[in-house]
Order: structure tokens, then C-alpha cells, then sequence
């Protein structure tokens, strides 16, 4: 069985509060983009599971969120059987793109079809907050508002065709260390959450770019410069706008122009300002689905 895991990028990111367990209370607009890993998956009839990947730094043990997402579902039902998984990852890793949450939304939509255990979008995200707070949103998938911890969400209005530039500096953030830093119950200005998503419902692509902002830029930018060289680059290469994605050090930028948007691609390629490049696009084939 082979599945796809898409990225995400967050068109807005505001902070509400900090709350007593150390999470924060945030309010984002998520959207995902046809960047993804492939997820390769056979049952064995030995227990335990098996991880390969292509990429030598990331855990293959049951620190993978591959590995915790199988068997959270495999222990719930008792199933003796093992998996022999394979990894194709393609998501720059650790970079606010929710590459891990997502390999982990697409095994747990794999083992649920494997085993044909029956169980619905909602109940299959409702277990995954339980790997991280962005795997329910992975397995949901599209535009969609996130609320409470990021787990309480609500579709909106598909976002407009459009070009995303991503570049990814080489550097590693902890999202730990960005929240942590925030200072979240005292904080000067909130973004304009609202705004953005009457953008998408105005299908408006240059106010929803106009609103794009995302508060943990203030914990990053001051530590890590290169993000805010990125967004210049972008944006004076013609991007309607450019913003930073979770705890980053991710930038993207948005385009409504093919040519403008391949340009910028090369330019920011030549800059040596990002270590990784892509020029990539929305994706809306509706919510859930879709994971071949
Ligand atoms: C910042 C965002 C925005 O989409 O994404 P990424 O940068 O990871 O893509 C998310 O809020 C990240 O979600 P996710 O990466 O799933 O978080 P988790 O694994 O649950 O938590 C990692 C750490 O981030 C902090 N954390 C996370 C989510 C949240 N609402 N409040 C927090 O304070 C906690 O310190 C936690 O220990
Ligand atoms: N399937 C996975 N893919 C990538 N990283 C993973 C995975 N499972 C666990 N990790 C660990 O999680 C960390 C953050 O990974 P990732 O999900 O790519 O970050 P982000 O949430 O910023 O997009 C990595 O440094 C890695 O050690």
C-alpha cells in the first residue's frame, strides 16, 4: 500500500495564550501544498515494526512518528501482525512544515484501510492529537482554521490557485525553544486571523497575501536574520507576499505568476541564502482523500 503525506504551510499563525501545561492556545490558518513523503506499507506476520527511510538523520526506532502513529492504532485493536514501512521523505525535516505529523496522518490512514478497522476521518483524528497536535489537521487536510492546541478545526473556503516558493535555510529551530521564547501572555500586537479568512471566503488571493502574518517570527527573526533575508529576497522578486511557516526556519512565498514565480525559484537558488529550494502549488482536491 502506498500513500502520500503532504506538507503544510500556515497562511496565518497567532498565539491566544500560554496555557498552564506549557502548550499554547493558538489560532492559524493551515493549507496544504503537493510537496509530500511516500509512504510504502506491507503487513508481516511477525510482530513489531520495521522502518526504513532514505534519509540517515532521522530516528527509525519508535521515536518516528511513523512508528507511534502504527502503534497507537495496531495496540487499540489488539492486531498481532507487524508492518515493514518504508520512507521516501521529501519534506525538509524539522523546518515547520509538519512533515513528521503528516507521515504519521498517512500511516494512520493506512493502517486503518490495511486492517480495514473501520474507523471514521473524525474518529481517526480524534486518536492522532495524541502524536502531535498538528497530525489531526494532516489527516484532514486542505484550508482549513485551527484552534485550541491546533486539533480543533474547521474547513473554510479553498484557498486560490497560486504558486508557493519555499525556502528552507540551513538551520534547525526547535518549535519547543520558538513557543517557550514567545512570552505569549504578554505580547504587543495579534495577527489578523479574521481578515484572512474573509480573504478565502472573498476568494481574494492579494488580501488573503495582504493579512499573512505569523507571530513566532518575532521569537526567530531576531535569532536567525537569514529568515528575514528570505522573505526580502521573495518578496523583491515579485512574491504578493512572504511569510515564515510554524516555528519555521521555513519561508514561503505566494505568487499568482508562473513565470515571476520560476524566476524568483532561480534567483533564490543563485542567493545561496536557502540550502532547500521548491517551487510547488496548493493543494484542494477537497478535505481528506486523496492520499494515493
Ligand atoms: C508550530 C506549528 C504550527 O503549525 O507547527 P510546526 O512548526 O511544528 O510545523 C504547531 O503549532 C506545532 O505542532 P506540532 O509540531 O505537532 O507540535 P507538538 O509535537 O505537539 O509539540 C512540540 C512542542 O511545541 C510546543 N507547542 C506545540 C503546539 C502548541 N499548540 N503549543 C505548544 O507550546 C510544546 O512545547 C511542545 O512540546
Ligand atoms: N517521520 C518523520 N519525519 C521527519 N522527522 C521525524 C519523523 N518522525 C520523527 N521525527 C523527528 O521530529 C523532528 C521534527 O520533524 P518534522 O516533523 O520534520 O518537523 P516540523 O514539525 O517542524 O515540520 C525531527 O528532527 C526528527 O528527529
Amino acid at each position: 500500500m502506498r500513500l502520500r503525506a503532504l506538507a503544510k504551510i500556515n497562511l496565518g499563525l497567532d498565539v491566544v495564550r500560554r496555557r498552564e501545561d506549557g502548550y499554547h492556545e493558538v489560532r492559524m490558518v493551515m493549507q496544504t501544498i503537493n510537496m509530500y513523503d511516500q509512504l510504502d506499507i506491507k503487513r508481516k506476520k511477525a510482530p513489531g515494526i520495521v522502518l526504513t527511510t532514505n534519509l540517515p538523520y532521522i530516528p527509525t526506532n519508535e521515536n518516528n512518528l511513523v512508528n507511534k502513529a502504527s502503534r497507537l492504532l495496531l495496540e487499540e485493536f489488539n492486531i498481532h501482525d507487524g508492518l515493514v514501512i518504508n520512507l521516501r521523505k521529501f519534506i525538509p525535516v524539522a523546518a515547520g512544515m509538519a512533515g513528521g505529523s503528516s507521515d504519521a496522518a498517512a500511516a494512520m490512514v493506512g493502517v486503518n484501510r490495511m486492517f480495514r478497522l473501520g474507523l471514521s476521518q473524525q474518529e481517526l483524528m480524534e486518536r492522532a492529537v495524541a502524536i502531535g497536535a498538528d497530525v489531526p489537521y494532516c489527516i484532514m487536510r486542505g484550508t482549513a482554521l485551527a484552534e485550541g492546541i491546533g486539533e480543533r478545526l474547521s474547513a473554510l473556503p479553498p484557498m486560490p490557485k497560486c504558486y508557493v516558493l519555499i525556502g528552507k535555510p540551513g538551520i534547525s529551530v526547535s518549535t519547543k525553544f520558538v513557543y517557550e521564547n514567545l512570552h505569549a501572555n504578554d505580547l504587543a500586537w495579534h495577527v489578523d486571523i479574521d481578515g484572512l479568512v474573509e480573504g478565502l471566503y472573498k476568494k481574494d488571493l492579494r488580501g488573503i497575501a495582504g493579512k499573512m502574518e505569523n507571530v513566532l517570527e518575532t521569537v526567530t527573526i531576531p535569532n536567525y536574520p537569514v529568515i528575514q533575508e528570505i522573505k526580502n529576497h521573495m518578496k523583491s522578486h515579485g512574491a504578493l507576499n512572504a511569510m515564515m511557516s510554524g516555528s519555521g526556519p521555513t519561508v514561503f512565498g505566494l505568487f499568482d505568476n508562473d513565470k515571476t514565480a520560476r524566476n524568483a525559484c532561480r534567483q533564490l537558488k543563485k542567493s545561496r541564502l536557502a540550502k532547500q529550494v521548491f517551487l510547488t502549488t496548493i493543494f484542494n482536491n477537497g478535505n481528506g482523500g486523496n492520499y494515493e
